[in-house]
């Protein structure tokens, strides 16, 4: 079981209250000036990844305490009970185990008595020869004609992981064209299926629990279409594959359960990538690539589960996370990949990180008093920079950043673009230095401006700087590179949760709207107003009604 401490009691907490006080008047330059050796002390290295937390409201008291309260707070032995399987998923009474599905090193690990390896490794297997089959052409259609298009439909973690993973790695792609259907608004499966061909169209049916309705109803509208053509049910079987946990439902849906690719309940939806939820990672980038995923999770893994803390790449970063949103009053976290492939990162942990962690009651169902999760959001530079960057340089919010770059791009189109990457470097540096009135002064000067328009013009040109940011530079984003990095972020999280004092692994919040929806469904039926809600929803599904006449 992990450990019920309120991290408000330990005495690093207390510690950090204090420091707090007079340490966050300290400007991060400040912290350069007093240390030329700063950027050794305050990176780390992970194999082809180099992260630098140097430009942070750090120092190494500030450090020192953070990592005391890691450790008052039982994160080693939570660590511990994480990898070894036991249920610290407590309100689900399951273990959490993603790291099984990237475990390469074949090290037994028990859940109920049984090993899971053994499962884990036969499922890898039906992806590889599966995968191989279709990519090969072997797989045919119900006219006989090799498979073309594979299109996903699944949501939340059914769904961002493998269009994250397969978009980061596009330079790996193979022939197949992959589609990924989440929206039940009907349009997303419309256009999707004007883009297909029902005779060498693989559909994926992926939800852990096969009863998720935009899935279950996206597949349906799937099956439909596909059958206004193949005219034959005995053609699903080629054209339709479920991964779930759910074998009944899937036979309901009349998916063959030869072609259901199976996974546990201790993977979460949204850590499910690494799982068959991958499945069309596999069949896009071939089963090879998708291995050097895992590897790249589980080399972080291995890193995350045996590195002292203060050089823990994942520790290091929850706990910078923990001072600015529970000491220095950051809401939020933007995540900003320099890369274009990597432009449904963010988007990602929004799901893993707010599903995880947005809980306002702690492992002792008490309600906290204290903040817990942050709010994740980003998009990739530079395109921030022409959209949202005001905000961060000269707003009002504290908005800590992770800076994302590979140092090789993918597509050296012409030697200009590599130097764009200048702005990963420049926005770091003036996020933390700003730029001050006298420099301003000496600008405007210089440019020939009156001391009148100087003086008009300087408060709304100074920049206050001193804004964190963590700069994670990455050799090249390979399959590798991208493993470790999502592990990294998942741990992360994992840390986090662990000193809030809450459950990371459940997500009781989502079900309050699905079952409003439920009732709420049927009422949008028939011309006749509804009254059994609030003014505001009785009013809105009526107007509804009404302009649908
Ligand atoms: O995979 P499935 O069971 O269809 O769930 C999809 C998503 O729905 C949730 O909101 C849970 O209901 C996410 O946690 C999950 O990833």
């Amino acid at each position: 079981m992990l450990p019920k401490i309120n991290p408000t009691t330990t005495g690093a907490w207390k510690k950090l209250e204090e420091y707090y006080e007079t340490f966050s008047e300290t400007h991060i330059k400040n912290l350069f000036e007093n240390d030329s050796n700063r950027f050794e002390k305050y990176s780390l290295k992970f194999e082809d990844i180099l992260v630098d937390y140097s430009k942070n409201c750090l120092d190494d008291t500030a450090k020192a305490a953070l990592i005391e309260l890691a450790g008052e707070c039982g994160l080693k032995n939570a660590i511990e009970s994480m990898f070894s399987g036991e249920k610290i998923n407590a309100t689900e009474n399951r273990a959490v185990l993603h790291v099984a599905l990237r475990n390469r090193s074949n090290s037994p690990i028990i859940v109920d008595g049984e090993d899971v390896m053994p499962e884990v490794n036969a499922v890898l297997d039906q992806m590889k020869d599966f995968s191989e089959k279709v990519i090969s052409g072997e797989w045919k259609g119900y006219t006989g004609k090799p498979i073309t298009d594979v299109v996903n439909i699944g949501i939340g973690g059914s769904d961002l992981g493998p269009l994250m993973v397969t978009e980061a790695l596009k330079p790996y792609k193979n022939h197949l064209n992959l589609h990924f259907v989440s929206n039940v608004d009907g349009t997303h499966i419309a256009e999707t299926l004007k883009e297909v061909n029902p005779e060498t169209t693989l559909f994926i049916v992926a939800s852990k629990t096969f009863t998720t309705q935009e899935t279950m109803t996206n597949a349906n509208s799937a099956r439909s279409w596909f059958l206004d053509s193949a005219k034959n049910e005995n053609f699903i079987k080629s054209h339709f594959v479920a991964v779930s946990t759910n074998k009944e439902e899937v036979a309901k849906f009349g998916i063959d359960t030869k072609n259901m690719f199976r996974f546990w309940n201790w993977v979460g939806g949204r850590y499910s990538l690494w799982s068959a939820i991958g499945l069309s990672i596999v069949l896009g980038i071939g089963f090879e690539n998708y291995i050097q995923l895992l590897e790249g999770a589980h080399a972080m893994d291995n890193h995350f589960r045996n590195t002292e803390f203060d050089k823990n790449i994942p520790v290091i970063l929850a706990l910078i996370g923990i001072w600015y949103n529970n000491f220095y009053g950051a809401e939020t976290e933007a995540i900003l990949p320099y890369d274009q492939y990597m432009h449904r990162f963010a988007a990602y942990f929004q799901q893993g990180n707010m599903e995880s962690n947005g809980k306002y009651v702690d492992r002792n169902g008490k309600q906290v008093d204290y903040q817990t999760g942050p709010i994740i959001w980003g998009e990739p530079g530079t395109n921030g920079q022409h959209a949202f960057y005001q905000l961060i340089h000269q707003g009002t919010k504290l908005i800590p950043c992770d800076f994302i770059a590979p140092a090789v791009s993918h597509n050296p189109i012409s030697d200009h673009h590599p130097k764009l990457l200048a702005n990963f470097f420049a926005q770091t540096e003036a996020m933390m230095v700003g730029k001050t009135k006298e420099q301003v002064k000496a600008e405007l000067k210089a440019a020939g401006k009156t001391d009148e328009e100087i003086e008009s013009l300087l408060p709304f040109k100074v920049f206050q700087g001193n804004i964190p940011t963590n700069s994670i530079l990455v050799k090249k984003l390979t399959p590798r590179t991208l493993g470790s990095l999502i592990a990294m972020y998942e741990h992360k999280i994992f840390v986090q949760g662990v000193i809030w004092n809450i459950y990371s692994f459940d997500q009781w919040g989502v079900e309050l709207g699905k079952q409003l929806a439920k009732t709420i469904l049927p009422e949008l039926e028939g011309s006749e107003p509804v009254t059994g809600h609030d003014d505001s929803t009785n009013g809105l599904i009526n107007a509804y009604k009404e302009m649908r006449k």
